[in-house]
């Protein structure tokens, strides 16, 4: 028997303790900098010419790590090791799978603010965010062991008389886990186990910006008794054995994480039927949002206004599940600006190593480009109200920046720029927040701000996101409480960390007996 689930608490860094402990963590980290990780394949470890620099965002002169670069002959051996593995591991009974699940959560807890610190300096997260994210990576394995145990023990279906009808849960195959950097240990976590306790193996292919606490994680897994061969660590370019293992006959699914872009284009892939191939593969896309806070006109306007602000600029705004637009009613339109700007005037930006930082870089020279170019076009959308600058000189740094009067159709309603840029749209009343609200090609998270709970139900109905939230903001969804996932373009309607996520990793089989 295992306990109740129950998430992981936040560390409270108002604590002295709390503090030191992961100062001493970033010490930890700050001594392994530099460090050499190899590929993992059938258990080998396989070192590269080529290799990917992991730099650290906030001073990117500093190099977290260099890690080993596969290419196609080396996502071809992983392929065969993976189908190898699968052989044993799909008889392996699922109290076992489990169990590995269940340890890798120990080990990590263990070392908690050691996989926080290589948040912070590999990804740029500000240490709140990175315990978050450790948080949350212990919950996806603790989460997914129980789905699990409970699973295994089949779903009851109706028998005749003289008859035995069973209907159960077998894995698919070899899946191929492609993650983002956004959430680089929980997002990337949560899906290598969740596919691995369903009896599956795994091809990992991580963000090419976070790939070393990837590494970390893999070591984990290895630590808690995984088998070789179940998961195969490949960390490589997208373009080269992305394509290659997305379209290679005997991969069986794919769960995919990231844009909206690179996920069309390896839904489209897997759809075609290759030679020798005997099976529709599955793809589990979790893409991108344009995610929305509406605030009522009877609205708490404290809570409105803090509300958009962590929605917004968390984590520099990298989160699928970002407030990027705040759509207000008419009547609170410039009380709850006001307090939206004076908010975001007083958030520390700065490296992330700082404890007090609230927001630091963005991951990389291609999202600073992108994002600054989103800012010039929001100069011509809207009024600039508060930020708007880059530097980058140490690294990718870009101020939380505002723009106010932005029309529901404007670039900066409908277009995701993953990056710390707030869009402003005033409604005219209730229905026209609705309207504004379904706007978008996507459908990930959504927040309403009101004391009306008329208006709650209407929402409730009309408001077409994965997760809607009231009187809160949109981002921060917990494992087992509040899963998550998107319609529309946000993805194939998968929610992670809920109790029809394993399923998706696993196909039903309904044996009969006569007597
Ligand atoms: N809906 C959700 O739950 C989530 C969505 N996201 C989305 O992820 C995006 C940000 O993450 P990024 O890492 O920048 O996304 P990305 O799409 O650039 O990269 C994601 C992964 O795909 C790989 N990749 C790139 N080209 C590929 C190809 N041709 N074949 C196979 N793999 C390929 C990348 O190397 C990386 O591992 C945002 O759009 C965000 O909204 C992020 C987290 C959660
Ligand atoms: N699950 C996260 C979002 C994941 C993401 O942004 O990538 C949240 O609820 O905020």
């Amino acid at each position: 028997m295992v306990r109740e689930y129950r998430h992981e608490p936040f560390t409270d860094f108002s604590k002295v303790e709390n503090k030191a402990a992961f100062e001493e963590a970033l010490q930890l980290v700050n001594s392994q900098l530099g460090k050499q990780y190899p590929l993992v394949i059938g258990g080998e470890r396989i070192m590269t010419e080529q290799m990917i620099l992991s730099v650290n965002p906030a001073r990117k002169r500093e190099i977290i790590g260099k890690v080993a670069k596969a290419d196609q002959a080396l996502a071809k051996q992983a392929m065969g090791s993976a189908l190898l593995a699968f052989e044993c591991w799909k008889k392996e009974r699922a109290e076992e799978r489990a169990a590995v699940l269940l340890r890798a959560a120990a080990i990590i807890r263990d070392r908690k603010h050691e996989f926080s610190g290589y948040l912070v300096k590999e990804a740029g997260k500000p240490w709140k965010e990175a315990d978050a994210d450790t948080a949350e990576a212990i919950d996806f394995l603790e989460y997914y062991a129980r789905q699990m145990l409970l699973l295994s023990q089949g779903v009851p279906v109706e028998s005749r008389d003289r008859e035995r009808n069973q209907y159960e849960y077998i894995p698919l195959g070899v899946g191929i886990i492609i993650s983002p950097f956004n959430f680089p240990l929980a997002i990337m976590s949560g899906t290598a186990a969740s596919a691995i306790v369903a009896g599956n193996t795994i091809i990992l292919k991580p963000a090419n910006s976070t790939p070393v606490v990837a590494a970390k994680f893999v070591e984990v897994m290895e630590e808690a008794g995984l088998p070789d061969g179940v998961l195969n660590y490949l960390p490589g370019s997208g373009a080269e054995i992305g394509d290659y293992l997305v379209e290679h006959p005997k991969t069986r699914f794919v769960s995919f994480t990231g844009s909206r872009e690179v996920g069309c284009r390896i839904y489209e892939k897997a759809a075609k039927v290759q030679a020798g191939q005997i099976w529709l593969k599955r793809v589990i896309a979790e893409m991108g949002g344009k995610d929305t806070i509406l605030v009522n006109c009877d609205a708490d306007l404290d809570l409105a206004a803090t509300s958009i602000v962590a929605s917004a600029f968390g984590y520099s705004g990298q989160k699928c599940s970002a407030g990027s637009r705040a759509v207000i009613h008419q009547d609170v339109y410039g009380e709850v600006v006001a307090r939206v700007v004076t908010l975001t005037k007083e958030l520390i930006v700065g490296n992330p190593e700082n404890g007090q930082t609230f927001m630091g870089p963005v991951i990389d020279q291609a999202s600073y480009n992108k994002i600054m170019r989103y800012i010039e076009i929001g100069k011509e959308e809207g009024k600039l109200l508060t930020g708007g600058n880059g530097n980058q000189e140490e690294g990718y740094f870009i101020e939380p920046t505002i723009f106010a009067d932005i029309a529901e159709n404007a670039r900066l309603m409908q277009e995701e720029i993953f990056g710390p840029v707030l869009a402003i749209c005033q409604a005219k009343d209730f229905d026209h927040m609705m309207e504004i609200a379904n706007n978008t090609d996507y459908g990930l998270t959504g927040a309403l701000i009101t004391k009306n709970r008329a208006h709650m139900k209407r929402a409730k109905a009309e408001f077409h996101v994965g997760n809607l939230y009231f009187n809160r903001g949109c981002t921060g969804a917990i494992v087992g409480y509040q899963p998550f996932g998107g319609f529309n373009m946000s993805g194939t309607d998968s929610k992670a960390g809920g109790p029809d996520y394993l399923v998706l990793h696993m196909q039903a089989k309904t044996i009969s007996e006569s007597f």
